[in-house]
């Protein structure tokens, strides 16, 4: 490869400049920091510049634009023990200035607008943003959150050579076929996918399992990987190019999403790990001020069509906005969202407008409070709508605490004609738990507990990587079992086989895994509440995270509190999650230790601690092994459902090669199954399909039966 076409990482007062321009330099300083000449010729070095931009997690990350939430900076001071005092004016409190070195004359020298976060000290004249206070307050240590590449599994670098790469779109027109499918199903032309850089390439082993392995003549074992013609939709990111003539500001390809051609629910991405660069981003010039934000490739380049204003679209699968393309988009001063007009969408449109500065983004609903209206761009497009006026109805996002009737008409149409979205996301592991609990929902806690060592990290890892696996943003707090361990079940779990008997297919796996969005927080046995809590907040800022599991509720605070009750503490705690739960509308599922007795199974009065840990939570799922004649018999037994009241238990067995559970469909001891529903006849008393016991209605209970 010439060096001359290299690009190189970004350096020098000229790119300062430039990124001035570009309001990109909150990320700049990173950049420069990250810039490492003696990689040399690896892939690393090779590619683009932009990895840089997201080494760095910590509050300093916040765009301008941010606008704290109502109440977030009280409880931002309380939780960090600021205690401010009271001024004249309702907005204002003094705070102590955390620069000053502590002296009587200085203390609470800092005024700190309750409703902005901007603040100023009188004693050193310090100010700043929200953000700026919050970084002067957070030790960026707090902010331990990890993904599985950054753990080391997976590959950080590209899969194709970034040259190749580039070359991709050059492709697409020796692909006719492919051309006319755009043009006949989406309404999309040949000059908008040339815009887009659509490009077609192969990849390998995008199918689960579609590699062949076998053992050539030295009894190796060999693999042979599986081609698949791919669409390719690249990522873009400008970056710095001084070999070239005119020491230019390019746009670059920083990542390829590739979906193959045949299937479009198999998609793969080039590099794996995430990469800073958005679909279409080199569509907008320089000056350009405002940008459209829609939910796929699709969409983006349907709008991008008829209105000629440069659209994007999010980076990942699922609904994500991850922290490191923030930087790309300071420089816009309006930022159109355009999702799909549903519960899911318009959910994630507020979270989104929240995290880039309310003031700065209108929201698109594509119905247009039609009814039946088109759900998002392309169906607007099929359906003959303007979409110049779809997009001039665009409105902001009204403040939290002021709603009107019609902002509540149109959330709550959205939740009639969408009931599946209400009901959560479905297990496709456990259907019997998404027939007892409807799905998995955010704003709840479920409290999971079972005895000692029978399952329930094993199980807690397969269905946070299920739900993950539909999109849902997943963090992990393990306290009791480092991460690589539980990163390695998962990944057993994900790749459904035991790797250590299949190493060949390890790398395949990880590559898959680590485009999961699947987060772990670095903290291990007992760790500060508010510490955790701050965390938690970072990660659904940064990672837009949906699902957090705590792993579990003993181990994090043990060693605290040691002078008040443990139970008082254990109680606080409850509170202080199921608080964050609801106000950030995430699911939260604790684990939490039985108390040491001798029945053999558990009941709501069995969790460790007071009553107040069962009435915080929304779902209360125990483990219950029953031993038999014929080994031990595990049930998940769901005691509590706030959602409709269904309770139920699951007979489950355990795969030990994939360390996975699944129902049982036919029930292997009958006397146990028998006698352990004879004593939850109250919550169960049927068996409408086979290996699930759910409750009946009153009537029906009138006539309850067990049918085996
Ligand atoms: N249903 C099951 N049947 C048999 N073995 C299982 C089952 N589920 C998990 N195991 C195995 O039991 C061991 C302990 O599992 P796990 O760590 O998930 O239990 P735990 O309940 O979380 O333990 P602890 O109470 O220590 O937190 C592991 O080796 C796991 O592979």
């Amino acid at each position: 490869m010439s060096s001359t076409n290299i690009a190189r990482p970004f350096s020098g007062s000229r790119l300062l400049l430039k990124l001035q321009r570009l309001h990109l330099l909150s990320g700049a300083s990173s950049l420069i920091r990250g810039f490492r000449p003696s990689l040399g010729d690896s892939l690393f070095a090779r590619g683009f510049t932009f990895r840089y931009l997201h080494k760095i997690s910590s509050p300093n990350d916040y765009t301008k634009y941010y606008i704290p939430k109502p109440g977030e900076v009280l409880d931002f001071l309380n939780r960090h023990y600021q205690f401010p005092r009271k001024t004249n004016n309702v907005k204002v409190l003094k705070i102590k200035c955390p620069k000053c070195r502590p002296r009587k004359s200085n203390f609470f020298s800092i005024e700190i607008n309750v409703n902005d976060g901007t603040y100023r000290c009188n004693e050193c004249m310090t100010k700043g943003t929200w953000k700026d206070y919050m970084q002067l307050i957070t030790k960026t240590s707090t902010f331990q959150v990890i993904n599985s590449a950054q753990m080391g599994i997976g590959c950080p670098s590209y899969l194709s050579n970034p040259e190749e790469i580039e070359q991709y779109s050059n492709e697409l027109q020796n692909h006719l076929k492919i051309v006319e499918r755009f043009e006949n199903d989406h309404g999309i032309n040949l000059t908008t996918l040339l815009a887009y850089k659509i490009g077609i390439a192969n990849y390998y082993n995008i199918k689960p399992k579609s590699s062949i392995n076998f053992i050539d003549q030295e009894t190796e074992i060999s693999r042979q990987d599986a081609k698949e013609l791919c669409i390719t939709f690249p990522r873009m990111a400008p970056c710095f190019d001084d070999q070239g003539q005119d020491n230019a500001l390019r746009n670059k390809v920083a990542r390829i999403k590739a979906c193959s051609v045949e299937d479009n629910e198999f998609v793969t991405f080039d590099p794996p790990s995430f990469h800073s660069g958005l679909f279409g981003y080199h569509l907008a010039p320089l000056e350009c001020e405002t940008i459209i934000l829609t939910e796929n490739e699709y969409d983006a380049m349907t709008v991008y069509q008829e209105t000629q204003i440069p659209t994007i679209c999010l980076p990942n699968n699922g609904y994500q906005l991850p922290i490191e393309i923030l930087p790309l988009l300071e420089r816009f001063s309006k930022i159109y969202i355009w999702l799909n007009d549903d519960v899911q969408g318009q959910d994630a449109a507020e979270k989104f407008a929240q995290k880039l500065g309310i003031d700065r983004c209108l929201i698109v609903n594509a119905r247009c409070n039609n009814f039946d209206g088109p759900i998002n761009a392309s169906q607007a497009l099929a359906m003959g709508k303007n979409l110049n006026e779809i997009l001039s109805l665009a409105k902001p996002l009204q403040h939290e605490q002021i709603l009107n009737f019609d902002n509540l008409k149109e959330a709550v149409y959205r939740e009639i004609i969408n009931p599946g979205q209400v009901r959560g996301v479905l297990s496709k592991d456990l259907p019997a738990l998404t027939q007892i609990l409807k799905g998995h929902r955010p704003g709840e806690l479920t409290v999971f507990t079972g005895p000692t060592g029978s399952g329930k990290t094993t199980i807690l890892s397969q269905l946070s990587l299920d739900y993950c696996k539909s999109g849902v943003s997943t963090l992990w707090g393990s306290f009791e079992i480092s991460n690589v361990r539980l990163a390695k079940k998962m990944l057993t779990q994900f790749a459904g086989e035991d790797l250590s008997k299949n190493p060949i297919e390890f790398m395949n796996w990880a590559q898959r895994f680590q485009q999961l969005p699947m987060y772990f927080l670095k903290f291990f046995g007992s760790t500060e509440v508010s510490t955790v809590i701050d965390a938690m907040n970072h990660a659904i800022y940064a990672f837009d995270v949906q699902h957090i599991i705590i792993d579990n509720l003993q181990f994090m605070i043990s060693e605290q509190g040691r002078f008040t009750d443990r139970w008082e503490l254990q109680d606080r705690t409850i509170s202080a999650f199921r608080k964050f739960a609801t106000e950030k509308n995430v699911h939260i599922t604790m684990v939490v230790h039985p108390k040491k007795d001798n029945r053999e199974l558990l009941d709501m009065s069995s969790i460790f601690g007071s009553a107040k840990i069962s009435q915080e939570a929304d779902n209360v799922i125990i483990l219950q092994k029953i031993e038999s004649e014929d080994g031990d018999e595990r049930y998940l037994h769901i005691k509590k459902n706030r959602f409709d009241g269904t309770l139920g238990a699951i007979p489950i067995e355990f795969i030990p090669d994939s360390l996975k559970i699944q129902q049982l469909r036919e029930p292997r001891s009958r006397e146990v199954d028998r006698s352990f529903a004879g004593r939850y006849s109250k919550d169960m008393a049927v068996m409408p399909k086979a290996g699930t016991y759910v409750n009946l209605s009153p009537e029906q209970f009138q006539h309850r039966k067990i049918i085996m």
